[in-house]
């Protein structure tokens, strides 16, 4: 008999091709997915070296980070910087022969929406990007995550990768969420209680009946954050929500090969007795909405609170904390729920699903902007896009004043056009408040689609549960 394992376990056991005395193994890698920020050099190495992408049916790639989201965008992008890295991307897809969803294709998007989206995202597989939120993947019970451009070109000329085992870890969310809380609070909950480097040298399992509970976007918004918590991944078992998302879409398996493959996911799960290095366990009763006060993912607290004092902290968090706070431009003491936005953002591959959106435009279905109060929505993908404006949300978001955009990173990331202005502050349903990610000066709370929506409409940070008590 075989000692119990975790899933984790068994996913990297099925992909190892060769191990060395040290412990380093050599992964086989599924899916190779590929965006323009990070693949130019990849692509360039592969050329000098004479060399063919290894795998180009495993290998997708979509521009992204760069793209403008503006309705005009065919004409071509301005930034030169920019326009340089999407014109490569277009030319490497082209001359390497892999898959490629270019700007003008209504399924290019986010890659961490567009994979799963076109079922190249399965259960059992080991996906790997040069980008740190391929995390998101592991949604899927599959084993993801980022990496760097040298082995972006190792995966195009080899689809293996030189990897040193992590330990597992379980993030347990028992019992039910209450009302007005979702996924992405108990992603922002977790980093909050184990902070970025919490998971530093683990994957994650996500497990509990809170999780199983979540939908297959759900899953995807609280793996999309394991990287926040410094995990090299997040994963959640496979089940019949996982399966019934799979079925069907365009590089999932038909026939008597989806048959086999269902089979096989099925055996994708933690055997009893399985031993994790490290468990921490959060009662889903317990978390509530919560918002980001400070510029690191880990400053989470739940709306109702009050902004820290730096000294409440220990350690290196007590300059880290004031200083945040100064670039946030907050007071100790201050009530959360007064804090004034001037943006509102919802997108990113941490929340710019068609879920998301649907909850985002159920709460401002009727509802208006608050005045000065900016809004852009940007859908994760063409796809997403499309199904939120035959489902009348679009008209719903551009009725409150939001701005309607074409798919990609967008604000996320101040990589195009959509940027804050330096002091102005957002409430995003992004994953990273860093100092100036959405602009030089840019400010930005993290929360959820809901609470984002709730912002919107008050003009300042709000708890959800006040909006949603209204309108009983
Ligand atoms: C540009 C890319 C390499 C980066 C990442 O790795 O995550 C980006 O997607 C981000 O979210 O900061
Ligand atoms: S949406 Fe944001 S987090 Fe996701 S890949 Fe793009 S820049 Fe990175």
């Amino acid at each position: 008999m075989t000692a119990p394992r975790t899933l984790y376990d068994k996913i990297w056991d099925d992909h190892v091709v060769d191990r060395s005395e040290d412990g380093t193994c050599l992964l086989y890698i599924d899916r190779h997915l590929v965006h323009e920020v990070t693949s130019p050099q990849a692509f360039e190495g592969l050329r000098m070296a004479g060399r063919k992408v290894r795998a180009p049916e495993k290998t997708i790639a979509v521009p992204d980070h760069n793209v403008p989201t503006t309705w005009d965008r065919e004409k071509g992008i301005d930034n030169e910087e920019s326009r340089i890295q999407v014109d490569a991307l277009d030319r490497n897809a082209r001359d390497f022969g892999i898959n490629y969803y270019p700007v003008s294709d209504i399924r290019q998007g986010i890659v961490h929406i567009v994979g799963p989206e076109q079922g190249w995202t399965l259960p059992g597989m080991t996906v790997v990007c040069g980008d740190s939120h391929t995390a998101t993947h592991g949604a899927f019970g599959a084993l993801a995550h980022g990496i760097g451009t040298s082995e972006v070109e190792h995966v195009l000329a080899t689809q293996t990768l030189i990897q040193k085992k992590s330990k597992n870890m379980k993030v347990e969310i028992t019992g039910k969420l209450l009302p007005g809380v979702t996924a992405k609070d108990i992603t922002l909950a977790v980093i909050g209680k184990t902070g970025t480097a919490g998971g530093t040298g683990y994957v994650i399992e996500y497990c509990g009946e809170a999780i199983r509970d979540l939908s297959m976007e759900g899953r995807m918004t609280v793996c999309n954050m394991a990287i926040e918590g410094g995990a090299r991944a997040g994963l959640i078992a496979p089940d019949e929500k996982t399966f019934e998302y799979v079925k069907g879409r365009p590089h999932a398996p038909k026939g008597a090969a989806w048959e086999a493959a269902l089979a096989y996911w099925k055996t994708l799960f933690t055997d009893e007795g399985a031993q994790f290095d490290k468990v921490v366990t959060i009662r889903g009763e317990d978390i509530a909405p919560v918002v980001t006060w400070g510029t690191s993912p880990e400053d989470v607290l739940p709306i109702t609170d009050v902004v820290p004092a730096p000294e409440s902290f220990a350690g290196g968090k007590v300059e880290a904390a004031r200083r945040s706070l100064d670039y946030m431009g907050l007071t100790p003491g201050m009530k959360l729920t007064d804090i004034k936005v001037d943006a509102v953002f919802i997108g990113s591959c941490t929340n710019g699903r068609i879920e998301d959106l649907r909850a985002a435009a159920e709460v401002l279905k009727g509802k208006k902007l608050a005045p000065g109060v900016r809004g852009m929505v940007v859908p994760g993908s063409g796809l997403v896009r499309l199904q939120a404006e035959e489902e009348g949300l679009a008209d719903i978001f551009k009725e409150a004043g939001f701005e309607w955009r074409l798919a990609g990173c967008s604000m996320c990331l101040g990589m195009n056009p959509d940027q804050l202005a330096p002091g102005e502050r957002c409430a995003a349903t992004s994953n990273r408040n860093f100092e100036g990610r959405m602009g030089r000066g840019g400010r930005t709370h993290l929360m959820s689609p809901v609470m984002a929506a709730a912002a919107a409409i008050t003009g300042h940070l709000t708890d959800i549960r006040d909006i949603m008590a209204e309108t009983v």
